[in-house]
């Protein structure tokens, strides 16, 4: 067995303990092996009576003195070549911003863009302890072949919209989203998974939306959209249709228990219900819902329902980062601040939302350490002045530390970032290719 020890660190156990103890990684498997003493055979080496630590030398090890080591972060909704726009338009409402700015500069972008862009994202992503995000754009092919260079987990799909496209074009576009869900599912060693992603239940028109959900199911990927994020998508589909867009997602068979809906700002007790009865998951995008001023997700209400809530990002145009810990803290202060209740969305809920929940979400391995769990994991620093003292390193997950404590980052067993330094990706290249592009990108737009 080929393996690698994470020494010295203090662990987050699924159970929400933290203990002292060493994490050993089998880097053939992409698994752990052992959380100190606690091993997949109970503790011992073959039967040998001794520990894993006692009998075997790691072939490779990573420091995490002074530091916690967590399962890597999951963003579970993002638009990750959208690193190209990162304030390249703000401080505008999300209807406007998308076609008064954002859609515009899209229809200028080439393939090349989207992975420049996609590698300055993830390049980002893994820099503050992401190892598995969702990612609904275009050029998927190439977003692809950059989470396989770069060795982190994803579920992707390609992003339809049919409003404003003729009947052969729209049916294209979902044709596309089929095709990438189908081909790219299982790339990269199966650290890269698909789903059909219609963009939402307003930009879709209801036939490509029956027709691609019951194609998604017959391929066995889930369904992946933007759902109730603001009133003014929420209010055309009740005066259309006489229904909630939940109920809406229901009658299309798109409300399955893999199937996970971006945002769910605008929902009712009934919506609600229906999805904690359907198990389809809601990720929660806290920054990106404060700067488009979409409204405040009912969070708490949600996990009390039972519904799985994940943490996204959305793109880097609205948030304008793709921190998870940045994410943590919004989806804990504004969960208090939509509950009214200071002791709504705690710490321990929201470390769950980027992490467990996050995975299941997806459909992922990871989100937990523990014997046979995906060797997913980061380090954070807990020795910064603006993390001193620690009176609880949980505490500091959610409110206190940042993407940059992040030492080391592990993915399937393979290490991404070793004491800052990103390993699969030339930082320098990745970072003047993407400014480039995003240059060159605004000069053909104001043309
Ligand atoms: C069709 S690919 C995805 C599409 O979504 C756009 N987008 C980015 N952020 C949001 C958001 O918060 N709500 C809705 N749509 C968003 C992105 O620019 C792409 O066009
Ligand atoms: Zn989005």
């Amino acid at each position: 067995m080929d393996t690698l020890r994470v020494t010295g660190g203090r662990v987050l156990r699924p159970d929400g303990r933290v203990t002292e103890s060493d994490v050993t990684v089998d880097r053939d498997a992409g698994t752990v092996v052992a959380v100190g003493d606690e091993t997949v055979n109970g503790g011992e080496t073959a039967g040998s009576g001794e520990t894993v630590e006692e009998t075997l030398d790691a072939d490779d090890t990573l420091d995490a003195d002074g530091g916690l080591v967590i399962p890597g972060l999951v963003n579970a909704h993002t638009h990750v070549a959208m690193t190209l726009l990162r304030g390249y338009a703000d401080d505008k409402p999300l209807d406007p911003w998308l076609r008064e700015d954002i859609w515009p500069a899209e229809a200028e972008l080439t393939p090349d863009d989207i992975e420049a862009g996609a590698a300055l994202g993830v390049l980002e992503m893994i820099r503050s302890g992401t190892t598995a995000f969702a990612d609904m754009y275009f050029a998927m092919d190439r977003v692809a072949d950059v989470v396989d260079r770069a060795g982190l987990r994803a579920r992707l799909g390609h992003g339809v919209v049919t409003v404003g496209k003729d009947d052969a074009d729209a049916r294209e576009d979902v044709e596309e989203s089929l095709r990438v869900a189908r081909d790219l599912d299982g790339a990269a060693d199966g650290r890269i998974r698909t789903a059909f992603m219609p963009h939402s239940l307003t930009t879709v028109g209801e036939e490509f939306l029956r027709e691609g959900v019951a194609e998604a199911r017959e391929a066995g990927v889930p369904v992946h959209l933007h759902a109730n994020e603001t009133t003014d998508e929420v209010d055309p589909i009740v005066d259309e249709r006489g229904e909630r867009p939940i109920a809406y997602a229901e009658e299309i068979d798109a409300l399955g228990p893999d199937d996970f809906f971006a945002h769910g700002v605008h929902l009712d007790d009934s919506e609600i219900d229906r999805l904690a009865d359907a198990g389809t998951a809601v990720v929660h995008c806290p920054a990106s819902n404060m700067k488009l001023a979409s409204g405040m997700a009912p969070v708490q209400r949600l996990r009390e329902a039972g519904v799985t809530v994940a943490l996204g990002t959305d793109g880097a145009a609205s948030n304008n980062d793709l921190d998870p810990f940045d994410e943590m803290r919004d989806a804990a202060m504004l969960g208090k601040l939509a509950a009214a209740d200071a002791t709504a969305v705690p710490a321990t809920a929201v470390v769950e939302m980027a992490t467990a929940d996050g995975a299941d979400a997806l459909g992922l391995p990871g989100g937990r350490i523990e014997p046979g769990a995906a060797a997913d994991l980061a380090v954070v620093d807990l020795d910064a002045p603006h993390l001193t003292p620690v009176h609880d390193p949980i505490s500091h997950l959610a409110y206190a530390a940042r993407g940059s404590d992040v030492r080391h980052t592990v993915c399937d067993g393979e290490v991404l970032m070793r004491d800052r330094e990103v390993l699969t990706l030339d930082a320098d290249a990745v970072q003047e290719r993407a400014a480039a592009a995003a240059s060159d990108l605004v000069d053909r737009v104001g043309e």
